[in-house]
C-alpha cells in the first residue's frame, strides 16, 4: 500500500527556496515516511531514476540519494524508463515487499529542470542515440509527438480544436488548485492562437517546465499505526510495457504501451473500465492523453477526439482526469510521473480541497515515457 506522500513546494513552478535536487528529494522522503507515521530507520528499500541527461540530476543517483539519505537499503531500483518509471517503481516495490526483499520502500525523484536548464527544451539537441532522429529536426521530445499527432489526425480525423479541449480541462482543474503554475483562464481559441511550436502542435499544447520533487512510501498494513492505515492506499493492480525508445522505431504511431500495461494492471486489480472515480493519465503533450486513453481502451482507436470533447474531462464532467491540472497546467518537472501518484493518493484520501470528488474510492494511474516509449500502469483503491 502507498502509505505516505510528500510534494516539494513550489512557487510559479519553480523550488520555492534554493535547493540541490538531492537534498530536495532527501527532505521530501522524510516527510513522506513521516506522513506514513514511521522513520527514515524503517526504510529498507529505495527507488528512483534519476534525470537522465539533464544538468543538475547527478550520476548514479540510487547510489547517490541512498549515501545522502544516510541509510542502508536492502532493495535498491534505479529503473529509469522516463516519465513511466515512478509508477514501475510502486509496481517493483510491492513485488519486492511480497518477495521479502524490503519492508518499507520509499521512492525519490526532483528535478530543477526550469531553474537550472531554463525553461523552453526547444534548441537543445538530445543525444546521439537519436541520430535517426535528430537529423531530420526532431530535436526535441515535442516532435516526435507532433508525429503521432499528424498521424492520428491522419487516420482519424482528429482536430486541433479536440486536442486543444485537454490543455483547457487541465486549466479547468488548475483553477480549482492553488498550487497551480497556470490558473488563468484558457479557452480552445487560445490555445489554437498560441505560438505552433512542432506542427500540429501549439505552445499550449505542451506541458510546462518547472522545477519538482517528492517522494511516495510503499510498504505493507503491518509496518503502520492505526492512523496511518486509515489513510493508506492500496495497490490494487500494475502493469508495464515499453515498445521502443526513439520515435523512428516506435511500432504504431497511433498505439501506446499501455495497450500492454493498462489490461495486466486491471485484470490484476479485477477491474474495468466503469469502476474508475478518478484516472491520472500523463500529459506530456494533449496527444499524449488522447492516444493514452484509447490504448487502454476508454474508448476505441480513433475515437479520443470527441471522447475528451464537450468537458467530459474537465471539473463536473463524466471522467474526471488530472484533478491537480496535470503537467498542462499544474507543473511538469523533467519526468513528470510521481505527481500523478500524488493527486491519485489526496483523491482517495478525500485530502484534494476545493476539486476533490464526492465519489473517490478507486483510481487508475498512467505514467508515458518520452516518445510514447513505456508506459506503467497502478490501480489504487481506498479499500
Ligand atoms: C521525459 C519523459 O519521459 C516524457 C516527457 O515528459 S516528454 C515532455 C518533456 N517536456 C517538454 O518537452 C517541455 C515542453 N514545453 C516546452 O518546451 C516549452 O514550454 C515550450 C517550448 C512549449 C514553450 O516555451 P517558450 O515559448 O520558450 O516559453 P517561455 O519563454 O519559457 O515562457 C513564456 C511564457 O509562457 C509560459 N509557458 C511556456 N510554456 C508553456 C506551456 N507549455 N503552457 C502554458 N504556459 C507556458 C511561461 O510560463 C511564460 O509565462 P510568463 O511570461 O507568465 O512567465
Amino acid at each position: 500500500m502507498i502509505a505516505g506522500i510528500s510534494e516539494a513546494g513550489l512557487d510559479k513552478g519553480v523550488f520555492a527556496e534554493p535547493v540541490s535536487v538531492l537534498d530536495v528529494q532527501a527532505q521530501c522522503a522524510t516527510r513522506a515516511v513521516a506522513d506514513a507515521g514511521l522513520t527514515m530507520a524503517d526504510v529498507d528499500g529505495v527507488l528512483t531514476a534519476g534525470l537522465w541527461g539533464m544538468p543538475g540530476a547527478g550520476t548514479l543517483m540510487p547510489l547517490s540519494v541512498v549515501e545522502h539519505l544516510g541509510i542502508k537499503p536492502r532493495f535498491i531500483d534505479g529503473t529509469n524508463i522516463g516519465g513511466s518509471a515512478f509508477d514501475a517503481h510502486v509496481a517493483h516495490a510491492a513485488m519486492a515487499i511480497e518477495r521479502g526483499y524490503c519492508d518499507v520502500a520509499v521512492i525519490t525523484y526532483a528535478s530543477d529542470q526550469r531553474s537550472a536548464s531554463g525553461r523552453n527544451l526547444a534548441g537543445k539537441p538530445p543525444h546521439l542515440n537519436m541520430q535517426f532522429d535528430s537529423p531530420f529536426g526532431l530535436l526535441t521530445p515535442i516532435g516526435s509527438y507532433a508525429l503521432a499527432a499528424h498521424r492520428h489526425m491522419h487516420e482519424y480525423g482528429t482536430t486541433s480544436e479536440q486536442l486543444a479541449e485537454i490543455a483547457v480541462a487541465a486549466r479547468r482543474w488548475a483553477q480549482l488548485n492553488p498550487a497551480a503554475t497556470k490558473r488563468d483562464e484558457l479557452s480552445v481559441d487560445d490555445v489554437l492562437d498560441s505560438a505552433m511550436i512542432s506542427d500540429p502542435l501549439h505552445k499550449l499544447d505542451a506541458c510546462l517546465v518547472t522545477d519538482g520533487g517528492g517522494a511516495v512510501v510503499v510498504t505493507t498494513p503491518e509496518k503502520l499505526g492505526t492512523d496511518a492505515r486509515k489513510k493508506a492506499v492500496y495497490v490494487r493492480g500494475y502493469g508495464e510495457s515499453v515498445s521502443h525508445w526513439t520515435i523512428n522505431s516506435m511500432p504504431d504511431l497511433t498505439t501506446t504501451p499501455a495497450a500492454h500495461s493498462g489490461p495486466a494492471a486491471m485484470r490484476m486489480a479485477g477491474v474495468s473500465h466503469d469502476d474508475f472515480d478518478v484516472v491520472q493519465i500523463y500529459d506530456s503533450f494533449t496527444i499524449t492523453v488522447l492516444l493514452t486513453l484509447e490504448a487502454l481502451g476508454f474508448c476505441k482507436p480513433g475515437e479520443g477526439g470527441e471522447f475528451v470533447s464537450g468537458g467530459r474531462i474537465a471539473p463536473g464532467g463524466a471522467f474526471p482526469m488530472n484533478t491537480s491540472g496535470g503537467g498542462l497546467s499544474c507543473s511538469h518537472p523533467g519526468m513528470y510521473g510521481m505527481f500523478l501518484l500524488f493527486e491519485a493518493v489526496r483523491q482517495l484520501r478525500g485530502d484534494a480541497g476545493e476539486r476533490q470528488l464526492d465519489k473517490a474510492t478507486t483510481a487508475l494511474v498512467n505514467g508515458t515515457g518520452g516518445g510514447l516509449s513505456s508506459t506503467a500502469t497502478c490501480v489504487l483503491s481506498n479499500r
